[in-house]
């Protein structure tokens, strides 16, 4: 066994194909001490019903057997200014208990970022499991996602001025059973992620196959669904009544006042005495709709997407949504993958370049920090305040704050 944090020299990475992905599922679940649902005879309806096998890894022993897992799906991310990028969703990472710690999780990453790469993405994606594992691998936490939960006695709405739907009111919200909602679905969310930074694009594939977690995959949910004056679908939430609370799992709409109906439908169900929204974006406006502002408690505040820059200039150049001119040089260490490079970041109006400099550095920065900054989720200065990024000169942090700043928090609460 090689010593702790050595990478295991006798482990073999190889690519998987359909037909291994019996034994990777079942690796995957003894890695997580879990066993696993039996999918349905056409093999739809389990949470990894969309595995990608032409994407996957197995991490081998000596002797041969499977020890390790790592997937990767092929996604849409939003960036700010609403470009959309082809991503890599990092995912279905184990190693079983009997070989932890001994560099297989490190050969894995190792040799998915050098497939990521050569597919030519500029960036990946994860959800972690614990804080603590992908730092290390150039990954930073770049958006969060909060819990709201409001006692329904005390959620009565205060409307202020200005909120209004476009459509004056006139809009309407049905009922329906997630079973009998067709596309409806599908096609609101659709809509929304192409506008809101930080949020995943669902497959076409994962809908149809029920794969992750409701509402995509088809758990028994309800579904107040809202329609415009016109009649056309333009904002949903699934949720679930037990025990006298209702839970939402997602309001999906690109209007905000669309949002408000939806969660006031929610506050106003009868025999309910509490309401959770589980996946409301930092800085939502919900808390301010109520009438006690204290009634809507935030439980949960939790880190979502986690980035990881393959190409620096490729991924600043590829976003939108800059909000102010200015020069920034970025000295960014990669520990890793063992890369360094300093980059001058030029934005005028609204769009940026990126090349090769040997100017002084504003910012010295490793590549995982700079992931946490992409989205606009986190400010530079608070990362410097926290000691991961140096500041060169007193006036670093106030112009990567302005640079980097955009007009509202990235969200994504797609689970993969
Ligand atoms: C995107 C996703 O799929 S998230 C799901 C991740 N999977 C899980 O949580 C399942 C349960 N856990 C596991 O299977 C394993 O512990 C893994 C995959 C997290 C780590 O695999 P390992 O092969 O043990 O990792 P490896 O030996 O390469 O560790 C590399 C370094 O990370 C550290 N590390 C890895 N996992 C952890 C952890 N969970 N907590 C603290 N440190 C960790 C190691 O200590 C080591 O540090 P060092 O280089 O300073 O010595």
């Amino acid at each position: 066994m090689p010593p702790h944090g050595e990478e295991a020299a006798v482990t073999e990475i190889r690519s998987t194909g359909d037909e291994d992905l019996g034994v990777f599922v079942d690796t995957l679940h003894r890695a997580f001490g879990l066993f696993p649902e039996t999918p349905g005879e056409d093999g739809s309806g389990v949470w990894w019903s969309a595995f990608e096998m032409d994407r996957s890894l197995l991490a081998l022993a000596e002797d041969g057997r499977p020890v390790g897992t790592a997937g990767a799906y092929s996604f849409e991310l939003t960036l700010p200014g609403e470009t959309v990028v082809p991503v890599s969703g990092v995912t279905a990472v184990g190693v079983l208990p009997t070989h932890r710690r001994q560099g297989v999780l490190t050969a894995m990453m190792r040799r998915q970022l050098g497939d990521l790469r050569a597919r030519g993405e500029a960036l990946s994606v994860l959800l972690a499991s614990e804080a603590v594992i992908y730092r290390r691998f150039g990954y930073g936490p770049a958006t969060s996602t909060q819990r709201v939960t409001v006692p329904r006695d005390r959620g009565a709405f205060a409307r202020p001025r200005g909120l209004g739907p476009a459509d004056g009111g006139s809009g309407t919200v049905e009922v329906l059973r997630r079973a009998d909602c067709g596309a409806l679905l599908e096609e609101v969310y659709e809509r929304y992620r192409r506008t809101q930074p930080g949020a995943l694009g669902r497959p076409p594939h994962w809908w149809a196959r029920g794969a992750g977690q409701p509402p995509v995959a088809a758990a028994p949910r309800y579904v107040a669904a809202h329609r415009d004056a016109h009649g056309v679908a333009d904002g949903y939430a699934t949720y679930t009544v037990d025990s006298g609370t209702l839970t939402v799992d997602e309001i999906i709409t690109v209007d905000d006042a669309v949002f408000g109906e939806l969660a006031r439908f929610a506050l106003g169900h009868d025999l309910v005495t509490k309401v959770v929204f589980k996946q409301v974006p930092p800085g939502h406006p919900l808390r301010h709709w109520l009438a006690d502002f204290r009634a809507g408690q935030l439980t949960d505040d939790t880190d979502w997407l986690w980035v990881r820059l393959l190409d620096v200039p490729r991924a600043l150049t590829a976003r939108g949504g800059w909000l102010a001119d200015g020069e920034l040089v970025l000295d960014v260490d990669d520990p890793f993958l063992g890369e360094r490079g300093r980059h001058l970041l030029t934005v005028r109006d609204g769009k940026a370049e990126c090349t090769p400099t040997d100017r002084d550095p504003d910012l010295t920065l490793d590549v995982s920090d700079l992931g946490s900054l992409y989205l606009g989720g986190t400010t530079p200065g608070t990362l410097i305040r926290a000691g991961h990024i140096r500041a060169h000169h007193p006036e670093a942090a106030a112009r990567a704050d302005a640079l980097f700043r955009t007009e509202r928090p990235p969200h994504c609460l797609h689970w993969f």
